[in-house]
């Protein structure tokens, strides 16, 4: 594959993830401003983006896809972020923790637990590994538990346990949300709380924590990726910061195609 027909092997194609991720939005910005005029970027889903590139890996056929990190796909296969030049996609960010209104006097306990969480990529990562290879989110997110008493009790050292109450925590299916929420619900099911865990589309994760429909997620990435729904819901949600530091946004490809920046792409 030459650079200057890769728009042509992959027919001017992004495979994207579900339409309101702020990955999509992100992505958009970067075809203006890297005039990607003939290019499309193609909506779908995580695990449907994942399991594109795993095809297209296989075959070592060239494709784009819209990447982050923390991710498996980046333990499983060699894998790059194009360079960014023009830093369409922003700089590292947090992924943040965000209850109701009103959680924190109706649910003290449960409202330190959620405050307190706090893990590293790596920590992530290992859920997500675990997940890619077959484990059930739930099963993946106890062995985490288990294997990680220390951090874990970092969390908890001290809050009182629950007694059922019920906390409810909403989510979209990025692998890396799916296991951020499964280790903080295993944790707050570990100290009495009756824990839901609801997947939901990004609008409605937001809207339903700022109408009190739910009462916490651990899935805000700030301050850029998820600015508007911030922006939207601003003095409805209480945030409780970050939860992980060090994320990245980008367009990723395999290691085994000949282009390394996001203007190799402008045709
Ligand atoms: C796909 S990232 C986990 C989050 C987002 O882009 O909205």
């Amino acid at each position: 594959i030459s650079p200057n027909n890769v728009g042509e092997q992959v027919q001017y194609e992004i495979t994207g993830i579900d339409p309101g991720a702020g990955l999509m939005t992100a992505t958009a910005k970067a075809m203006k401003d890297y005039n990607l005029k003939d290019w499309k970027l193609k909506e779908g889903s995580s695990a449907a983006m994942t399991a594109e590139l795993q095809k297209a890996y296989e075959q070592k056929q060239p494709i784009i896809v819209t990447g982050w990190t923390p991710h498996w796909m980046f333990a499983k296969y060699k894998l790059k972020y194009l360079k960014d030049p023009k830093e369409s996609f922003g700089k590292s960010e947090s992924i943040h923790t965000i209850v109701r209104k009103g959680f924190k006097e109706d649910n003290p306990n449960a409202y330190k637990i959620l405050d307190s969480f706090y893990w590293n990529p790596t920590d992530m990562e290992e859920v997500m590994v675990d997940i890619q290879n077959g484990a059930k989110p739930e099963e993946a997110a106890k062995k985490w538990v288990v294997h990680h008493p220390d951090i874990v009790k970092k969390w908890t050292q001290g809050v009182q346990k629950g007694n059922g109450q019920k906390v409810s925590l909403v989510y979209v299916a990025w692998e890396s949300e799916i296991a951020s929420t499964n280790v903080i619900g295993s944790v707050l099911k570990n100290q009495g709380y009756n824990v839901t865990l609801k997947q939901v589309e990004a609008g409605p994760m937001f809207a339903g924590v700022a109408n009190g429909s739910a009462d916490a997620m651990v899935a805000a990435w700030f301050p850029t990726t998820h600015k508007d729904y911030l922006n939207t819901y601003k003095n409805q949600l209480v945030d409780l910061g970050p939860n992980l530091k060090g994320t990245k946004l980008g367009l990723v490809v395999p290691e085994y195609m000949p282009i390394n920046s996001i203007s190799d792409l402008e045709n």
